[in-house]
């Protein structure tokens, strides 16, 4: 079992109070959707859990453990933007992750080595979908497809915990319903726990097991900085009412008209 825990967390950017006061515990396989108005600190938390931001006070713990302050295999992350490399094909952007963890200063595997990280890195790629265009290069794919490459980068190394931030976002609603559709299938198949931000509260209300909204309980309208976001909501999703949806999305449009 996996269990990430926050205990009475807080981030603090000098004078600016992001977050204030999270506590949360998610249990392994969880699938956690994460929504709140733009600038609040969503990108912050997970860059907590990734462990590239520290928190400046409170615990965060990965099964009992302080989480380590630096990314490590345990944790992929997929971000809006492509994070793709476009002088390598598809495969050897898939295979560059494994590579780079068990051969530091080549950065690349030879002989049996190699082989066994591509057939790994061809059975990712067959998973989100893009088996077929394995020797392509990355100019030539789709948003979708190179999201769906950015995915396979993040899973190769099998980690317990994926990150999304707006993985979608920048792409059509067609080829987001198929994106949804990839994700839950990986998530079904592998288990693994998922924390995603979303700007769309459709996608995060039916998506996940688990929404968590962002928020304010108190404002300082001569001091916007002094008070940081809690999480409001926290409320399992699937079996809820849309009253309860209507209510979230009232709320985050006033807040949103206010900014
Ligand atoms: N490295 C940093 N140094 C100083 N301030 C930062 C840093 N990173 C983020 N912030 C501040 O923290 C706050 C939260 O930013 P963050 O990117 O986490 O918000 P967000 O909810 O993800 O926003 P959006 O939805 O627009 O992506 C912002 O006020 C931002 O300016």
């Amino acid at each position: 079992m996996n269990n990430i825990e926050l205990k009475k967390l807080w981030k603090e950017y000098g004078d600016n109070v992001v977050l204030e006061n999270i506590n949360l515990t998610v249990k392994a396989g969880e699938f956690i959707t994460l929504v709140g108005a733009s600038g609040c600190g969503k990108t912050t938390f997970l860059k907590m859990l990734l462990g590239t931001e520290k928190p400046s006070r409170g615990e965060l713990l990965l099964d009992g453990d302080p989480i380590r302050d630096e990314p490590d295999a345990n944790r992929g992350i997929v971000f809006q933007r492509y994070s793709v490399f476009p002088h390598l094909n598809v495969i050897e952007n898939v295979m560059l992750g494994v590579e780079f963890g068990q051969s530091k200063l080549l950065g690349r595997c030879f002989g049996s080595k190699r082989r066994q990280v591509r057939a790994q890195a061809q059975e990712m790629l067959e998973l989100v979908g893009l088996g077929h265009v394995a020797n392509q290069y990355p100019t030539s794919l789709s948003g979708g497809m190179q999201q769906r490459l950015a995915i396979a980068q993040a899973l190769i190394k099998q980690p317990k915990v994926l990150l999304l931030d707006e993985p979608f976002g920048a792409l059509d609603p067609g080829i987001r319903s198929d994106m949804h559709a990839l994700i839950l299938d990986i998530w079904q198949k592998t288990g693994i726990t998922i924390f995603m931000i979303t700007h769309d509260l459709t996608e995060g209300f039916y998506l996940g097991t688990r929404l968590l909204v962002f928020d304010k309980y108190r404002q300082d309208p001569d001091n916007p900085n002094r008070y940081g976001a809690s999480i409001t909501f926290d409320i399992p999703v699937g079996d809820t009412r849309k009253s309860t949806l209507d209510d979230i999305s009232n709320t985050m449009k006033q807040k949103q008209e206010t900014v």
